[in-house]
């Protein structure tokens, strides 16, 4: 048990891709199981066919003129069909627009709200995504400023001093600190109605890149798991853009979910293919396909993984 194998599983010849022949699988066995984690050569071919899943679908509310300049990237645009609607204001054009998608999970097809990182522009936008959706816990897996520049507003208030974004109110209850994130409760008023929201916020991650080490994002999630409120409301989850990082997050957690009870196989594949055709490029670079899988060879290991207290 624990022993890592490298199978030769069968020959193939794609002289476009590779000079050698033959996928080399990486599995490993617990309790006389083999999982099979993922195919090392073969990484670079699967990511590449995920290239353009979900393309041809249309973003005619994010191209609308009062709606560019809600967008952080020019490039990061939610498609129509799983945009996540804002309550109208009147008859104000585009007041139901933010740049967010319905993503699904492993509990429900829109298990999670992504979004990008809010703008100053758009922060009160964001707030009222987070009170109308009834959402409890926010995922940030970005850090503010990086290498000097704005990947995220601050939304957040820096103190428990109450903050009015629009007509919702922000106060910070308390704050955990640990080595690669940090663990907030906000208390969201908006008339005489109040709700406490988490916000966890991974604080390491480097943008287009990995955690280091890669399991640092496996106990996050299952350090998210296990404070996350049990209940059916979406989860906000955000990075900079709202894919990379955000695709690759939920990705994990709804495999370690799947192993959790216990799934014959995991398909990242697949996982990742349902939610490219809800939001573009969710999970950006092949690294961030690999550290899923490198993630889910420490779980099957049964390294320790445990969650700060
Ligand atoms: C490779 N970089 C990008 O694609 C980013 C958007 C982005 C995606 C993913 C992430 N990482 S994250 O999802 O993990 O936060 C950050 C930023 N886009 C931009 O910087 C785009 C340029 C671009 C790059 C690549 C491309 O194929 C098309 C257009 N620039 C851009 O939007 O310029 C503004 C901000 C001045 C309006």
């Amino acid at each position: 048990p624990g022993t890592k194998y490298y199978v030769k599983l069968r020959a193939f010849t794609a002289p476009d891709k590779f000079t050698d022949t033959g996928y080399t699988v990486v599995y490993t066995e617990v309790d006389n199981t083999a999982w099979i984690v993922g195919a090392c050569v073969g990484f670079s071919e699967e990511f590449e066919e995920l290239k353009h899943v979900g393309r041809e679908q249309p973003c005619t509310a994010a191209d609308l003129p009062v709606n560019r300049p809600k967008n952080r990237f020019t490039n990061i645009l939610p498609y129509d069909h799983s945009r996540y609607k804002l309550q109208p204001v009147d008859d104000e054009e585009g007041s139901d627009y933010i740049n967010a998608n319905f993503v699904p999970g492993h509990n429900s097809p829109r298990e999670f709200i992504v979004t990008q990182g809010p703008l100053h522009c758009t922060r009160d936008d964001f707030w009222r995504m987070c009170w109308e959706s009834g959402s409890r816990a926010i995922v940030m897996l970005t850090r503010c400023v990086e290498k000097g520049r704005e990947k995220c507003d601050r939304y957040w208030p820096y103190d428990t001093r109450p903050v009015y974004y629009g007509d919702i109110a922000v106060t910070a209850l308390n704050e955990s600190r640990y080595p690669d994130w940090t663990v907030t409760e906000l208390m969201l008023s908006r008339g005489a109605e109040q709700r406490v929201l988490k916000h966890f916020h991974f604080t390491t991650w480097p943008d287009f890149g990995v955690p280091e080490p890669p399991t640092a994002l496996a106990r996050f999630v299952r350090a998210f798991r296990e404070r996350c409120p049990p209940d059916a409301r979406p989860v906000v989850v955000h990075c900079s853009a709202g894919v990379g990082r955000s695709g690759t997050f939920i990705t994990l957690d709804t495999a370690l979910q799947q192993l959790a009870a216990h799934a014959e196989y995991l398909d990242v594949f697949g996982m990742v293919h349902a939610m490219r055709r809800e939001r573009v490029w969710m999970v950006q670079t092949e690294q961030q396909y690999i550290c899923i899988h490198q993630c889910l060879v420490a779980v099957l290991e049964g390294q320790d993984l445990a969650a700060p207290p």
